[in-house]
């Protein structure tokens, strides 16, 4: 693994540092720390160009008006989350009816999971993509050259619940954060399948949503000495339908759009929602899954919850051949029918050679 083969590194620049670095937490914590360790840099050009779009720009869906809004409110909102989805791949959801308690509850209790004597951590290591509870570092470390600045806690919790035994407290918010997090993801994608001039129920059934797999990914950012240097997540889409995000109030979300990097920022009280690659494959690519990024700073920690929600292990996705038929014609179908289990080894394993997952069950055009 590339991280067993990174050189030592110079001891006067980096204290009281490990050859291999396990935690950025407890890197950054290193008396004295002015700059970031060759292992941790990108060039400066990585960042890109960023642009700051106007107050208001991105879209808000009311989910209340999804929910309980008469049969004219419930139509405009279902439109205007079928535009969300095909120009931006992403949105902010208002009015959810998660209590702002739980928000800073769960916020909390992962803050606590990252503050834990490394020792006790160890036992939620895991290693294969398929392991239920995992923590570490950087990304996907054995197919990294740079690594991130970032640690990480990743948990399936549904449709089997698993959590970490610590900190205490912590198993009873993730289940209570969990379950509303999942209604809400299912509203949406009842909205986003009726969208698409599917029946309501669409999404749910073809994807066996009953048994759908719910990740919980907790993502700690710790300030950074050189953040122009550093990156704490890189470009990535999702895999899965929908990922719901929250964060500390400290913002670092980029997503890209119409080619350019936009600044996502903070808003308190409501979720940042993104498409993932198998909204993508089953709209037959009207519905593209964003592609966005964490930069870090170094004036405070950042944290983010990302809860993903794809279809069950087994499910086969492929475009919905109601799709595929239109007034003006066949379409043909421009992805490849995979399993989900099957994807989501794909992504993790080291057989993409740079490229993306999404890539290897498109159709490439002749
Ligand atoms: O921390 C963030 O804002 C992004 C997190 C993310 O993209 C992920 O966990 O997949
Ligand atoms: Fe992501």
């Amino acid at each position: 693994m590339a991280a067993e083969t990174a050189s030592p590194l110079p001891s006067n620049t980096f204290p009281s540092q490990p050859t291999k670095i396990t935690s950025i937490k407890i890197l950054a914590e290193s008396p004295g720390l002015t700059s970031i360790p060759a292992t941790h840099t990108f060039t400066p050009d990585l960042h890109g160009q960023v642009t700051s779009v106007p107050e208001g720009s991105i879209p808000v869906i009311d989910y209340s008006l999804l929910i309980s809004g008469t049969p004219g409110q419930r139509s405009e909102i279902v439109h205007e989350l079928g535009r969300a989805c095909e120009d931006w791949g992403f949105f902010m959801v208002i009015n959810h009816g998660v209590p702002q308690k739980l928000l800073s509850s769960i916020l909390d209790g992962c803050r606590g999971f990252f503050y834990l004597e490394e020792e006790e951590k160890q036992e939620f290591k895991g290693s294969h993509v398929l392991d239920p509870i995992r923590s570490g570092t950087s990304f996907n470390v054995s197919v990294e050259k740079a690594f991130y600045w970032r640690d990480f806690l990743k948990v399936f919790v549904h449709p089997v619940f698993y959590s970490p035994t610590k900190p205490a407290g912590l198993s009873e918010v993730s289940l209570e954060y969990s379950q509303r997090v999942r209604e809400i993801a299912r509203g949406l994608l009842t909205g986003i399948s009726e969208s698409l001039g599917l029946e309501g129920s669409y999404i749910e059934k073809a994807m066996d949503l009953e048994r759908g797999k719910q990740i919980f990914i907790a993502n700690l950012y710790p300030t950074c000495p050189q953040p122009e240097l550093a990156m704490g997540m890189p470009p990535h889409s999702d895999h899965g339908l929908l990922t719901l995000l929250i964060q500390n109030g400290i913002g670092g979300l980029q997503i890209q759009h119409k080619g350019k990097w936009v600044n996502v920022g903070t808003h308190s009280n409501s979720f940042l929602v993104n498409t993932g690659d198998h909204l993508e494959i089953l709209s037959n690519g009207r519905y593209k899954s964003v592609l966005h990024r964490a930069m870090v700073n170094s004036k405070g920690t950042r944290m983010s919850i990302a809860m993903a929600h794809g279809p069950s292990l087994d499910s086969v996705v492929s475009p919905a051949p109601e799709l595929l038929v239109s007034s003006e014609g066949d379409e043909p179908a421009a992805y490849i029918g995979m399993k989900y289990k099957d994807y989501l080894e794909l992504q993790q394993s080291n057989k993409l050679d740079g490229k993306s997952c999404l890539d290897r069950v498109r159709i490439s055009a002749v």
